[in-house]
């Protein structure tokens, strides 16, 4: 039998090798459970060594050492070379795919087709008539023209109903007039707006005869399909650099009133007929689909962050030697103190865990898709309200643990040689764009109050939220009952869900009891209310990672997956163990009990950490970062890595004749005084 972990080879730091020979399990077996199907983990190895063959496709030099203008030179360069070979490397149907080769060969720092692949295609998909999509979308799959999608302005992002900008019908000509009335009205932040796209789907307030229908989508072409120039009555360009993802030029646009024909709303579910008469779509918001799209994929994206950022932390950990555990020993690897693995473990089950929550999200988002194609939208609210709930939460906890990934690579976590904060940078973009997190915890909240209010009126509620119907214990059964079963965590964790839903409902109820108006009551309770979107959306994620264990056929992969879910199980609870004491159903000593088997669960994780990271089967290509090196080599490397400064290119900078050498030289006169 060859190694379990398919990444050992000739050479390789001893320390790291060393690693890799204790796993249990078959890292690559393991792939095909984080990417769901082993087809899957084997086309992602066979387009990265595919990739590696053509030179042109390398970075020409590590991007942290790139200005803003040379990343999006680059990436563009690259997208240019991709295209000649596109159809060899994927299968271009197939998205998984098409990602993996974008974080392969231009990484997560943007490029100018990020958008149209990530939201012009998908709104094409879902909005457009079958003409409006072969007058578009075939043109934009072919890449003969590039989009992106245009809603957010200077003075709204999350209030899509006040959007200032807006297409007014003119009848007589059978036009809309898209106008940005005031600064605040420009379209700010999009995605490749600035210099890259030459259409745009616009969401603009429609308006007919003086009647205000809100956002919906129009399709508008921004510059000249030769020369690129904007287009009469348009204005566009970039907003400037940004926190990171800078290789994208996210821009601002401003219309003067232009003039487009009626058949650019895209209209498959909606409609403004040549004299004016608005017809409704079948459900009010299925013009907010690329939302959608995005959110329900967000999972994945967040889970493949989080993992890179701890392939690196816990590949230089397992290399990095410092202090002593037993002074007569010699240097421990930093992977050996409990503190590393409280830091870093954790969050190791969490990316598997929104890794399997995603597939199931995105299960569902597949589903609802199909049904919106024939005007079924019974789904849409469920989805709404998981997708918003993940949202949030997914970004908000892969943001801690990119950080806790940083610090705990110490000093050297800090340079951009490890490339965690450029993945953090990215990562945390995501706590904002597609709905502010507490904007969605809110929208999630108002599905779980209207199932507070069935549950409370005596009704049966079903689905993801069927557990508010349940039977409930009073007291926790965790370490009361003879048998080590995950029902007990997961009842746990839907008594404090519950619990958490019925206070926010209760308070809410009283409020509004008292005469307060719903908007204020509700302004009132609102930390309470995503509270409880947090704590539902928590038990989904342990809920879904249970559901992954229990069909895994696997012995060994089971085995290990059982670690990890138990060690999830026993950490997050402990996170949230506040919400089950104040009302008695956890005590001290199950908390005692949880604490130990947080403890012997790190333990338990220990010998297979690296395999446990390395199963991602994330290429040093895709990484960037000589920290999280497959080979381990990094001390050498991060010496060849500062080679690149451009302030190395001479012993003496020229500051030093204008600055430095002045103030010591006068320095020094002073002192002589
Ligand atoms: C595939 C690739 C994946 C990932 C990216 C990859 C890599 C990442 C790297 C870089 C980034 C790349 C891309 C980022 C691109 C970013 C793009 C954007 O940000 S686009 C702009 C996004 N903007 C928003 O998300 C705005 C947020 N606001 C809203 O969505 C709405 O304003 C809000 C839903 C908050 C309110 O809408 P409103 O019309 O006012 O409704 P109201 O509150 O009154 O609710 C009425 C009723 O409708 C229900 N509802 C709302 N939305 C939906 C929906 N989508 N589906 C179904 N139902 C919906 C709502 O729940 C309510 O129902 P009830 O009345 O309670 O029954
Ligand atoms: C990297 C990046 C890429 C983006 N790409 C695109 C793109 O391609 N296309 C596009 O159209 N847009 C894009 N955006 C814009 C993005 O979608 C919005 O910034 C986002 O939806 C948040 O809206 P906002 O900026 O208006 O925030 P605001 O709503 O102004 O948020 C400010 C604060 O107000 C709070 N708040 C607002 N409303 C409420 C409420 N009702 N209840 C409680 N609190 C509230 C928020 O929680 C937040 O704390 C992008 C943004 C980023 C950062």
């Amino acid at each position: 039998m060859g190694n379990l972990n398919k990444e050992i080879r000739d050479g390789d730091h001893p320390d790291i090798t060393e690693e890799r020979l204790k796993s249990t399990f078959d890292t690559h077996k393991m792939a095909a459970q984080i990417y769901n199907s082993q087809r899957a983990a084997d086309r992602r190895n066979e387009i990265t060594s595919a990739v590696l063959k053509i030179p042109e496709l390398q970075d020409i030099k590590p991007l942290p050492f790139l200005s803003r203008e040379e990343k999006v030179e680059e990436a563009a360069r690259k997208i240019g070379i991709l295209s000649e070979h596109l159809y060899d490397l994927v299968n271009v149907n197939d998205g998984a795919e098409l990602y993996h080769l974008n974080n392969v060969v231009i990484g997560g720092e943007g490029n100018p087709l990020a958008l149209h692949g990530v939201m012009f295609i998908p709104v094409l998909q879902a909005q457009a008539t079958d003409e409006q999509k072969k007058k578009w979308l075939y043109r934009a799959m072919k890449r003969e023209i590039i989009g992106t999608y245009a809603q957010t302005e200077m003075g709204h992002g999350s209030n899509l109903r006040k959007l200032e900008t807006t297409a007014t019908y003119d009848k007589a000509t059978e036009e809309f007039v898209l106008n940005s009335p005031t600064t605040t009205s420009m379209k700010w932040w999009p995605g490749n707006l600035g210099k890259s796209t030459n259409y745009a789907v616009v969401v603009a307030t429609l308006i007919i005869n003086e009647k205000d229908y809100g956002p919906h989508s129009f399709m508008v072409q921004l510059r000249d399909e030769n020369t690129h120039k904007p287009l009469p009555n348009i204005e566009v360009g970039d907003i400037g650099p940004k926190m990171a993802y800078n290789a994208t030029d996210n821009g601002f646009l401003k219309l003067n009133h232009l003039r487009i024909p009626r058949t650019n709303m895209l209209m498959k579910h909606v409609k403004v007929e040549k004299d004016g008469t608005y017809i409704k779509p079948p459900h009010a918001k299925m013009s907010y689909s690329a939302m959608v799209h995005v959110r329900a994929h967000m999972n994945n994206t967040m889970a493949y962050f989080l993992a890179s950022s701890l392939t690196i932390a816990v590949r230089y950990s397992s290399i990095r030697r410092q202090g002593h555990i037993n002074p007569k020993e010699p240097e421990v690897k930093v992977l050996e103190y409990q503190t590393q693995q409280h830091r870093l473990f954790p969050h190791i089950a969490r990316a598997y865990a929104f890794s399997f929550a995603g597939a199931e999200t995105v299960r569902l988002y597949e589903k609802v898709k199909k049904d919106m194609e024939s005007g079924e939208t019974e789904l849409m609210a469920d989805l709404h309200a998981l997708t918003s709930g993940l949202k949030s939460v997914v970004t908000y906890l892969t943001m801690q643990g990119i950080e806790q990934a940083r610090q705990s690579c110490g000093g050297h976590g800090y340079s951009m040689a490890s490339y965690i904060s450029e993945i953090y940078g990215i990562a945390i973009g995501g706590c904002t764009y597609e709905g502010e997190n507490m904007v969605m915890l809110l929208q999630l909240a108002r599905y779980l109050m209207k199932a507070a209010k069935a549950v409370k009126e005596g009704k049966k509620v079903e689905g993801l939220v069927g557990y508010l119907s349940a039977p409930d214990n009073r007291h926790s059964l965790i370490d009361r009952t003879p048998e080590k079963s995950y029902d007990t965590y997961l009842k746990t964790f839907e008594h404090i869900a519950r619990q958490q839903i019925f206070r926010a409902f209760d308070k809410l109820e009283k409020m509004l009891t008292s005469g307060l108006p719903h908007s204020e009551a509700w302004n009132k309770c609102s930390v309470e209310l995503t509270r409880a979107s947090r704590l539902h959306t928590r038990l989904f994620i342990a809920q879904a990672f249970a559901r992954r264990v229990h069909d895994v056929v696997d012995f060994h992969i089971k085995e290990a997956l059982d670690d990890l879910l138990h060690l999830h199980l026993n950490y997050e609870l402990l996170d949230v163990a506040s919400y089950a004491l104040e009302d008695g159903h956890l005590c001290g000593e199950q908390m005692n009990f949880i604490r130990s088997e947080l403890y012997r669960s790190l333990g338990k994780i220990r010998p297979n950490a690296v395999s446990y990271v390395d199963a991602w089967e994330l290429s040093d290509m895709e990484l960037r970062s000589v920290l999280g090196r497959r080979d381990g080599h990094v001390y050498e490397n991060l010496y060849k890595w500062a080679q690149n400064s451009s302030l190395n290119r001479t012993d003496v900078l020229p500051v030093f004749e204008k600055y430095l050498k002045p103030l010591m030289m006068s320095a020094r006169k002073n002192s002589k005084l």
